[in-house]
Order: C-alpha cells, then sequence, then structure tokens
C-alpha cells in the first residue's frame, strides 16, 4: 500500500514536472525551460552580460533567429515582439490590451490591481477615459499648458544662473520641474521641495533596481521576507508610502476646498460624490501614482540625453544655437515654434530614437489565445514588445547606430516625422501624457540653449553609453552652463 502511495506520488510529481518544463504547440523558439525556474537563469545571464534585459532578450531573439522570442521566467509564459508588423499587432489588438496580475504590480499599485497603467477590462476604460478627458477640461495638452512650462522653464533658468559658479548636473533640476506641471493639473499646486526631492530620489533607485518583468520579487515573491533590501521590496514600500503621503495631504486639502482653481483631484472627488462604484478614494490614489511615476523620469531623461549630446558634441550645438538665435533671438520659446526650429526639432526626434527611453514597452497581457507571426500566444502570457530594437532596424533606419538629425529632414528641408517611430507606443494604451512630454521637452531645451553653451568640465567628456534599467537614463554626469552674451 505504501508503496503504491509512494509510486503514484513519484508518478504526479513527474506528471508536473514534465508539464511545467514541455512547451505549448506552435509556442515560438526560445531557451530550453527547467522545472520551476523556466528559462529564468539563462535571461539573467544574458541580462548580465549585456547590460540590460532589453539587449539581453535582443541578443537571445537574434541566437534563435526570430522575431517572437518565448520564454518562461518562473511559472509565467512571456513572449517578446520584434518587427514592425508585429509590434503594430500587439500595440493595436484588442486581445493584447491587458495587463499582467503579478506581485510586483500589485506592490506599484498600493496592492490592489487598480488606477490606470496596471488595470485592465471596464476599471481601465472607464478611468483612462475619465483622467484623459478630465485633465484635456483643466487645460492638459491645451495651449495653456505651455505657459505653465515656460514658468517651469524659468525656474530652471534661476536655478541655472545661481550655481553656474560651479558644475551642475542636469538632474538635480529636471525631474522636478516636469513633477511640478504633472501635480499642478492633478493637485493645482507645487510640490514641496524637501519631498520632492526625497520622491525624485526613490524614483530613481526604483528605475534603475527594476526590470519591466519586475525581477526576483516577481518570480519569487517569497523572497522579500528573507531579502527585504536585496530584493527591491523596501524600496518600493518606502516609495509607495512617500508618494501615499504627498497624495493623501492632496486629498485632505482638496476635501476642505483649500485648494484654489480647478485640477484632476476636484474632478474625481466631484464624480465620488455621485457614487460611482469605481470611483473611490484608493483608485484616485493610484491614479495619481501613475501619472507622477510615468511623467516624470522618462520626460527628464529624454533632456538629460539631449543637453548629453551637446556636452559631447559642440559642433552640433553651434548648428543648434544657430538656428535658436537665427529664428527666435531672445523670444521665450512655444511649442508652436518647432516647425520654424526644423533641425532642432530633427535632433530632439533623433535623441528619442537613439536613446529610446522605454526600449521594452508593455508588459500586457494576452486576454485571448493569438497569433503572431504564425506562432501560438496563449491566453494570460505576458507580451513584452521591443520598441528600441525597432528604433535601430537597419531596414528602417540608415545606418541606424548614427546620430544623425537629418535623417528627419525632407529634400525640401521640412521635417519628416517618421511613422516608424514608438517612443509613446500607440493604440488605445498610448501614452496619454505625450503632449505634456514633447512641449515639455521642447521648450525646455529651446530655452536653456537660447541661454547657455553647455560644455564638459575638468576635462572630463561624459559617457555616451545609457543605463537601462525600467527606462533609460544617462550614466549621471555634471556640465557647465556658460551664460551667452
Ligand atoms: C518622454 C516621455 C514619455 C515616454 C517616452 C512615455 C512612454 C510611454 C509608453 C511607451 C507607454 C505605453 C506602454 C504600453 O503600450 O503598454 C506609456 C504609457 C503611459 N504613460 Fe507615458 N511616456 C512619457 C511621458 C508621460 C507623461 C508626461 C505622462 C503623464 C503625465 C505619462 C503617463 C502615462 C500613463 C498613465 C501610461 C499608461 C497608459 C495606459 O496603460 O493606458 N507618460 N508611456
Amino acid at each position: 500500500m505504501f508503496i503504491t502511495v509512494i509510486t503514484v506520488l513519484l508518478l504526479v510529481i513527474a506528471g508536473y514536472i514534465i508539464k511545467t518544463v514541455t512547451k505549448p504547440r506552435k509556442f515560438p523558439p526560445g531557451p530550453k525551460w527547467y522545472p520551476f525556474l523556466g528559462c529564468s537563469g539563462v535571461v539573467q545571464s544574458m541580462t548580465k552580460k549585456h547590460g540590460s534585459q532589453w539587449k539581453g532578450l535582443s541578443e537571445l531573439a537574434k541566437e534563435y533567429s526570430t522575431q517572437v522570442l518565448g520564454l518562461k521566467l518562473g511559472s509565467e509564459l512571456v513572449v517578446v515582439v520584434y518587427g514592425e508588423k508585429n509590434i503594430r499587432n500587439v500595440f493595436t489588438e484588442p486581445e493584447f490590451e491587458g495587463r499582467p496580475n503579478s506581485f510586483f504590480i500589485r506592490l506599484r499599485c498600493l496592492g490592489k490591481r487598480m488606477g490606470i497603467t496596471f488595470s485592465d477590462g471596464p476599471l481601465w476604460r472607464e478611468h483612462r477615459q475619465f483622467t484623459v478627458k478630465h485633465l484635456r477640461n483643466i487645460g492638459f495638452g491645451k495651449t495653456g499648458m505651455g505657459e505653465d512650462i515656460q514658468r517651469e522653464l524659468s525656474n530652471i533658468l534661476d536655478y541655472v544662473e545661481k550655481n553656474n559658479d560651479r558644475a551642475i548636473n542636469p538632474k538635480s533640476v529636471l525631474p522636478a520641474a516636469v513633477m511640478n506641471v504633472i501635480w499642478k493639473y492633478v493637485a493645482g499646486e507645487r510640490i514641496k521641495d524637501e519631498r520632492l526631492k526625497f520622491l525624485l530620489e526613490l524614483l530613481n533607485a526604483r528605475s534603475k533596481a527594476f526590470s519591466i518583468a519586475g525581477g526576483w520579487l516577481n518570480q519569487a515573491p517569497w523572497c522579500r521576507f528573507f531579502f527585504p533590501e536585496l530584493s527591491g521590496y523596501s524600496l518600493i514600500t518606502k516609495m509607495n508610502q512617500q508618494i501615499s503621503e504627498v497624495i493623501e495631504e492632496a486629498i485632505i486639502t482638496h476635501k476642505t476646498n483649500t485648494v484654489p482653481g480647478n485640477d484632476f483631484i476636484y474632478s474625481f472627488l466631484s464624480e465620488m460624490d455621485s457614487n460611482k462604484n469605481s470611483f473611490t478614494e484608493e483608485q484616485l490614489k493610484t491614479i495619481c501614482l501613475d501619472l507622477l511615476i510615468a511623467g516624470s523620469q522618462t520626460t527628464s531623461n529624454v533632456l538629460e540625453f539631449a543637453f548629453l549630446v551637446l556636452v559631447r558634441n559642440q559642433a552640433l550645438q553651434d548648428k543648434l544655437y544657430r538656428e535658436i538665435s537665427k529664428e527666435l533671438g531672445n523670444e521665450t520659446p512655444s511649442w508652436n515654434d518647432r516647425t520654424r526650429l526644423t533641425y532642432t526639432s530633427a535632433f530632439l526626434l533623433e535623441v528619442q530614437r537613439y536613446y529610446t527611453i522605454v526600449p521594452l514597452a508593455g508588459p500586457r497581457r494576452l486576454l485571448d489565445d493569438a497569433v503572431i507571426d504564425g506562432y501560438l500566444i496563449p491566453k494570460e502570457t505576458t507580451v513584452l514588445i521591443s520598441v528600441g530594437d525597432l528604433h535601430f532596424d537597419p531596414e528602417i533606419w540608415d545606418d541606424p547606430h548614427e546620430f544623425k538629425p537629418e535623417r528627419f529632414i525632407d529634400e525640401c528641408g521640412a521635417l519628416k516625422n517618421s511613422e516608424h517611430m514608438y517612443p509613446f507606443g500607440l493604440g488605445r494604451r498610448r501614452c496619454p501624457g505625450d503632449s505634456l512630454a514633447k512641449s515639455f521637452i521642447f521648450i525646455v531645451f529651446v530655452g536653456v540653449l537660447q541661454k547657455y553653451r553647455i560644455e564638459h568640465c575638468n576635462g572630463v567628456l561624459p559617457s555616451g553609453e545609457p543605463i537601462i534599467g525600467l527606462i533609460s537614463a544617462p550614466r549621471p554626469y555634471v556640465a557647465d552652463f556658460i551664460p551667452r552674451s
């Protein structure tokens, strides 16, 4: 009897193990799967070898000569898509609109899957629509937003003027400026300086510490009990607590009507009063969190890369300055000036191609079985979208590894917006903050260059190699800002 029980048990375990290492029919090619870990080991070692998860996966896709890479990370099926046709398909088809329901994501959303960025289905549709509509109603994405950005530009210029006797790290001023513009629409005011500084430090540490799939914390959530620091658990909980405090304070001041004007929190609270089920304070908090996390570092990193390119290439800086001073003189830049500043606009597009801020977009969760490039992908699979590789595809871009703003200018000297660029994604989950990001980048870049020449200091040329975590960032650098006479 005992032997029979043991034999049955062993057979069940063996059956289970065989099932976990067997790939589904017509699943995309990729590394071999091992019990419990899938191919996490290979992915981790490729990430280490190539410096980022995006590059590591890209090398694996080349090794298997595939445009759809099939993986299993722990118990999670993951595919990574490459090539414009597949990428457009995933961005736009409704079955790819889901978001994974993983431990890492619930943790990021203050415990439950809520907000916009990581929810899906009816909750996501209702709240994304509500947020986009109400932000627009209070001027987000409209002409008035340019004035808010110009005010931040003026703060940035004040900061540079006060500190330009020493080298400046652009990170010490840009992310806070973006956050202030976002927060003005969300909560009608600026975030207190000390609080903002601490928040930005945590956000920065977070984006360096995690890969898009959430790393060990996602694949083995129990590791947080043994390695709270190493797994990043302490970092995320500290960040959640800080951001929650900022948002809670704002909600309280809005409930007592002590903030003047109209803003997103007021719109949301008034919707809560009309007793709509999904309009809760927790949901409001998570949407505020989404906007702050998704908007601040992405936008400021583009600018930090843009200034870095200038520090490394003075001839290019001269060319840009000549265009700006000829077309604008001392006029404060506005978003409408982009058509006059063709070379500058082409330069900023090239920065966004060459240093793709979100090289692996997603993650998406497949809501139904689907076919990509002839492979069968089961429902619930996590899908990552390699926008970074598309931005370097030699079939689309001449000399993709060269930095060439000219690729965005046509034979008649007009700006050629490339339809092959997807820095903000595409389809119904496309970035809702692109209008703020684009105007902020343009206005601040032109406004700073108009007044300062940016040079490397102490004979040290900063590295042009990005650090790629959740998003791409330049290696920390400082530069001299020399006033133009
Ligand atoms: C250069 C700056 C930015 C870049 C490169 C960027 C990039 C992206 C990308 C690629 C996505 C789509 C992800 C997907 O398809 O799954 C996205 C989504 C999102 N972005 Fe941005 N973004 C930027 C700035 C902003 C700003 C300024 C805000 C807000 C004020 C913002 C808020 C969001 C939100 C809330 C989502 C989630 C949308 C959804 O899931 O429905 N982003 N962003």
